[in-house]
């Protein structure tokens, strides 16, 4: 089976994973995130567990190896040939192990670009009851995006992979975007 992958980027509260859920719904892709496979790691006991909530706290990119083993488990348990990678990798070193382990690249990658004071809006107002959620932690995870992702979207942009949105509209205004970068071929029939 060839899988295809399409990554989800953007800041913290952009709204990556809104418009995966709807992305899910049109297009039948399965969705994956990087930060939920972290949480539900957490909730399960494993040893790995205490690292990474200490890690998710201080607002900290989890070392690779973990997060790709949770990522590549949740691939091959789902079955899809289509998957929707939302916030990974986090860093070049993420990106770079990610394609050597796994030999493959992504399709697109989809930028959810959103100014900084919306985004703390929105993740101030989430009420999701995330550890991270809150201003100290919020400032450090837009410090980590701005030095360590943006080199990733770089990455991809130099490849002309980059599908940037303007984020900051209206929900159904972003995924009119969307949805047209998918295209309606792809659509769910
Ligand atoms: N276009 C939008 N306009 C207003 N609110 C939005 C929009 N998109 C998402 N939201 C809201 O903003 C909050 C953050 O959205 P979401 O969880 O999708 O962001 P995210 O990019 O996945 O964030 P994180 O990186 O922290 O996981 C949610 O409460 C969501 O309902
Ligand atoms: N590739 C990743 C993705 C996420 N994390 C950690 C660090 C993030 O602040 C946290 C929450 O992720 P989100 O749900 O906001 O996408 O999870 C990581 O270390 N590596
Ligand atoms: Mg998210």
């Amino acid at each position: 089976m060839v899988i295809k992958y399409v990554i989800s980027y953007g800041g913290p509260g952009s709204g990556k994973g809104t418009q995966c859920a709807n992305i899910v719904q049109h297009f039948g892709y399965t969705h994956l995130s990087a930060g939920d496979l972290l949480r539900a790691e957490i909730k399960s006991g494993s040893e790995n567990g205490t690292m990474i909530q200490n890690m998710i706290k201080e607002g900290k990119i989890v070392p690779s190896e973990v997060t790709i083993k949770l990522l590549q488990r949740a691939m091959q348990e789902d079955g899809n040939d289509k998957f929707l990678i939302d916030g990974f990798p986090r860093n070049e070193e993420n990106r770079a192990a990610f394609e050597k382990v796994t030999g493959m690249e992504p399709a697109f990658v989809l930028f959810f670009d959103c100014p900084e004071e919306e985004m703390e809006k929105r993740l101030l107002s989430r009420n999701q009851g995330r550890e991270d959620d809150n201003i100290e932690t919020i400032r450090k995870r837009f410090k980590v995006f701005l030095e360590s992702s943006l080199p990733v979207i770089n990455h991809y942009d130099a490849k002309g992979k980059v599908r940037k949105i303007d984020a900051a509209r209206p929900i159904e205004e972003v995924f009119e975007s969307v949805k047209a970068i998918f295209g309606p071929k792809n659509e769910k029939s």
